[in-house]
């Protein structure tokens, strides 16, 4: 059934006993179902990474899409577009291929919004531990700046790609990923990070209003097993968070067990040290949602929005935990040296008109030179991390030749040899085909920006840019 059609959902009756204590007073369980078998409006978020919200809304002016405010994301809109450019899918649009906005669901904007209420979060250390695809992962990253060190664990590996794209299209530069059942942080990393993102996995029932098949597998005991993960989660989130840091518990889940309960579990394991932060102040109309212990209990009916759940808790207190190191011996890279340095960062300015930014350390691995983010140095061998920061550049025997994702995360700061292309030539290259140009000579690399955010890496022939994405982005 596509998404924006609606289908009448019929719930277990076990599931609606589960659910109907929680439902708020101002609502009915009526209202529930009703709203579960209407479709969802499209949301976006800016990513102010590489466009401010102001500069977003002319642009969105321009493309005739209207844009409503989402009153608990400064940079979440909900989307209308005419439907004349409905048949272009919004991740096929140019501003999506220039990584301008992330298409996410309304409600999920949330949990970072809780998480950095009250906190500063720039320069710190975060965690989030079941990031793929990436949504609230870019949406840190930005609130975040590009700041200190964010890493993305996730469990699965055809997710970690898809986590792994959207990182480099959205330019992120202060990430790094690594794969592991997310129960290990909290013996491998013990209060380590400043705060910890936990979007757990869950039994997505919130997710039933694009999906009228969420509930088709649904059953106590499934949900049962479900949160036994979760708590075994929240425990490993609990023990990485430094004492005094505060964590997020999320789900796109509705029931108790799932939610409430695994939070009242962490308290009984750990009374003296958790304390639940009351988020009835996040947004105007949050006291709607907000629950006795201070979660926000978000219905789909009360927002007109997906169901989610959340809880910020604080770490008062440093608690017992056992250490179970598993350090990584083998680390595949060293510093740049002062000549690989000079010869790279030579390379870059001759073609861009670049330097190397202060915040990024320079390392090498083989022909490959990458940027880590200076935060991260200490993480070094802590653990095996799949990724980290951005690849620069490769070096062959012609010379040094700068990646894509590099020309994502830093073009911003590039100051020759840009080209700024229109929508049907953003098009072109994401279809595979090179541009015209009225080059007469050879200039060499070159990036296309599409409203001054860059978009592909392009070599300038005589007549033509010849396209240089990476083969698996061409559509
Ligand atoms: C709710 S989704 C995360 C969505 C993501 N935070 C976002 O906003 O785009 C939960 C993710 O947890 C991953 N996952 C499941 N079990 C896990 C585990 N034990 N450790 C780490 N990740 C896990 C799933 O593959 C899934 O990608």
């Amino acid at each position: 059934m596509p998404m924006n059609q609606s289908a009448t959902v019929s719930f277990p009756a076990e599931y609606l006993a589960l659910i109907t204590p929680y439902i708020p007073e101002h609502s009915s369980l009526q209202d529930f179902t009703r709203i579960s078998s209407t479709p969802l409006r499209k949301s976006i978020r800016v990513n102010t990474l590489k466009i401010s919200v102001e500069e977003f809304k002319q642009l969105a002016e321009q493309l005739n899409w209207q844009l409503t405010p989402i009153p608990w994301c400064a940079s979440g809109f909900w989307l209308e577009r005419p439907t004349e450019q409905e048949k272009l899918a919004l991740g096929s649009t140019a501003a999506h291929f220039a990584g301008l906005f992330y298409i996410q669901e309304a409600s999920s904007m949330m949990p970072p919004e809780a998480l950095s209420c009250g906190a500063n979060l720039s320069g710190k250390l975060l965690l989030d531990m079941a990031s793929a695809p990436g949504s609230k992962s870019t949406q840190l990253a930005a609130i975040m700046n590009n700041s200190g060190v964010l890493i993305a664990n996730e469990l699965s590996s055809s997710r970690i790609k898809v986590l792994n794209a959207n990182i480099q299209r959205c330019g992120l530069t202060n990430t790094a990923m690594t794969h592991f059942n997310a129960d290990v942080f909290g013996e491998w990393l013990p209060e380590i990070f400043d705060f910890v993102q936990l979007d757990a996995p869950c039994s997505g029932e919130g997710a039933i209003r694009k999906d009228p098949l969420a509930f088709k597998n649904w059953s106590l005991s499934s949900t049962n097993q479900i949160a036994s993960l979760q708590k075994n989660l929240i425990k490993s989130a609990f023990l990485a968070l430094k004492p005094g840091g505060e964590m997020i518990y999320s789900t796109c889940t509705l029931n108790p067990l799932e939610n409430q309960q695994v939070c009242l579990w962490l308290q009984q394991q750990f009374p003296d040290a958790v304390e639940f932060i009351n988020l009835k102040n996040l947004f105007n109309g949050a006291e709607k949602a907000v629950t006795e212990h201070g979660f926000l209990h978000v219905w789909p009916q009360i927002f007109d929005s997906e169901g989610f759940f959340v809880a910020k808790i604080r770490k008062t207190a440093a608690v017992p935990f056992e250490f179970k190191g598993k350090e990584q011996t083998n680390f595949p890279f060293t510093p740049a040296t002062k000549k690989q340095f000079n010869l790279v960062e030579q390379y870059l300015d001759n073609q861009f008109g670049w330097q190397l930014p202060a915040s990024h350390k320079l390392y090498v691995r083989d022909n490959e030179y990458w940027l880590f983010p200076q935060a991260f140095i200490p993480l070094i061998g802590k653990m095996r991390f799949q990724r980290i920061g951005v690849k620069l550049a490769e070096l062959f025997k012609f010379g040094f030749k700068i990646t894509h994702e590099a020309v994502m995360s830093f073009s911003d700061d590039f100051t020759k040899n840009l080209i700024e292309i229109t929508d049907e030539q953003v098009s072109e290259l994401y279809a595979g085909k090179d541009l015209k140009s009225s080059l007469n000579r050879n200039s060499g690399e070159m990036v296309a920006m599409y409203h001054s955010a860059p978009v592909a890496l392009l070599k300038g022939l005589k007549g033509k840019l010849k396209n240089n994405l990476p083969r698996e982005l061409i559509r």
